[in-house]
């Protein structure tokens, strides 16, 4: 486990302890700290394409649009008579938060989903394993006889990317392929409301039956919200659901103003944050909000600039540290924004998955924090049930940190960690 994003002070965190044994690439729930990921198994077919050819297949722009098996067929036989398909990279919303995850904290994460029985060379499963860390463990994937899910990742001049989801067999997981003793042993469960909108398909049960598990096992649990019209489809759905299981919500601007009614992200954290522990909300160019629940006793005072929008002076807790609402005695609501970390990078080659790398910098911060416990139970860190190691400030500046590294690069996923030195801060800073 390596610690989540960077310090200037000295900290206590127990890097360099050996392992007392060899490692495996199967996830010991006894011995090893991890994430656990349900998802639709996609693999990402990114085509650059015109907004005509969006109108023409009736495709709306921005959003993930289901397509049914003929409509894929005939935009696969228009991009490839075109020569429009420049690429295939692993996709899915937790596939990529957990793959990230993995890299990050370069430690294990467990993937639940479907993975085709027989893969075939150039395949979509074949795409999907190529482009997906070794320390994801795939052996507890459900095989299935067809293919998984294609994201036909459509982008415009303008760089905007839209999805045209041709399913396969991704919704086939079923109930039975979740095992109890490794969502148990988690740090945390990661999933996303993609499930719902496949309502006679397994995968729905599956996902149901997961956060059960993780319920009933205090494993914290994570869902995110996917696309903005998906939950104007589902919202009543996905309310319940949020408010039976989920501890923390992530999702973007568009898809709070659709579960909320309200377009400003604070007020819409804000409400969220009745529902659930912590809210992370990313707003694209205005940066992102995490928010979230402490201790009024033990909350701290940013030295910061103070912030206003709707919520007077918002950020004035936010170095203190997340806990559930449910393990505070006089919980009070904190809230943390960022700007885009420099601005944004000078060239966004994609915004594809920059969400999903926000989220994987977070849950790095809450198992990190579960992996310390464990290591050092009797440290002041835990002298509070705390559910990340971070501040919500600091959190905050790790995932945008994240983000940033997605949107510079062409992938949805990151090929490696964070630079050990950034180029952008003076020589004095790492002196420290
Ligand atoms: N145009 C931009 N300029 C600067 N930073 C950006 C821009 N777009 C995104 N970001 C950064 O990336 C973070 C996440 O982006 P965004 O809100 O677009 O995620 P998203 O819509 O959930 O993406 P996805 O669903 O593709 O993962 C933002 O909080 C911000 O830090
Ligand atoms: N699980 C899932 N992921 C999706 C869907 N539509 C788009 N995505 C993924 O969302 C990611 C970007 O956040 C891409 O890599 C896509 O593969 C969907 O319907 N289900």
């Amino acid at each position: 486990m390596k610690f989540p994003g960077r310090r200037k002070l000295k900290h206590y965190f127990p890097v360099s302890q050996p392992k007392p044994i060899l490692p495996t690439s199967e996830v010991r729930p006894d011995k090893d700290t991890y994430v656990v990921g349900l998802d639709e198994t996609i693999v990402d077919v990114v085509a650059n394409v015109t907004d005509a050819f969006l109108i023409k297949f009736g495709i709306k722009k921005g959003l993930s649009n289901l397509v049914d098996a003929d409509t894929a067929a005939a935009i696969f036989v228009e991009l490839t008579a075109e020569q429009c398909i420049s690429d295939h990279f692993a996709g899915g919303t937790i596939g990529n938060t957990i793959h990230n995850y993995s890299v990050l904290a370069d430690d294990k994460s467990v993937l639940l989903g479907v993975m085709s029985a027989n893969i075939g060379l150039g395949s979509p499963a074949y795409h999907y394993i190529c482009h997906t860390s070794s320390k994801v463990d795939m052996n507890h994937l459900q095989g299935v006889a067809g293919d998984i899910g294609r994201g036909i990742t459509l982008i415009t001049p303008d760089g905007e990317r839209t999805f045209a989801i041709a399913p396969g067999d991704m919704d086939e997981l079923d109930a039975d392929h979740i095992p109890e003793s490794i969502v148990a042993g988690a740090a945390a469960l990661v999933t996303c409301a993609y499930p719902l909108r496949h309502q006679g398909k397994p995968i729905k049960q599956a996902m149901i039956q997961a956060l059960q598990y993780a319920h009933q096992n205090q494993v914290p649990t994570v869902l995110t919200l996917g696309t903005s019209h998906l939950v104007e489809e589902h919202r009543d759905e996905l309310l319940s659901l949020i408010k039976q299981y989920i501890n923390v919500l992530a999702m973007n601007e568009l898809e709070a103003e659709a579960l909320t009614g309200l377009s400003d992200p604070l007020e819409a954290a804000s409400e969220i944050l009745n529902y659930v522990d912590i809210v992370l909300l990313t707003a694209g160019p205005e940066g992102m909000y995490l928010c979230g629940h402490t201790e009024d006793e033990m909350k701290r005072e940013t030295t910061n600039p103070i912030k206003s929008g709707r919520l007077a002076d918002f950020n004035r807790w936010e170095f203190s540290r997340p806990m559930l609402r449910e393990a505070c005695q006089h919980p009070i609501k904190v809230f943390s924004h960022i700007d885009p970390y420099m601005g944004g990078p000078e060239k966004i080659r994609n915004t594809n998955g920059a969400g999903d790398g926000a989220l994987s910098a977070l849950l790095h911060d809450i198992s990190a924090n579960h992996f310390h416990k464990s290591a050092m139970p009797n440290s002041t860190k835990h002298l509070a049930p705390f559910l990340a190691y971070s501040s919500f400030a600091q959190i905050c500046k790790y995932a945008n940190r994240v983000s940033y590294e997605i949107l510079a690069q062409n992938a949805s996923r990151l090929s490696r960690g964070l630079p050990e030195r950034e180029d952008s801060l003076e020589e004095a800073y790492w002196e420290k």
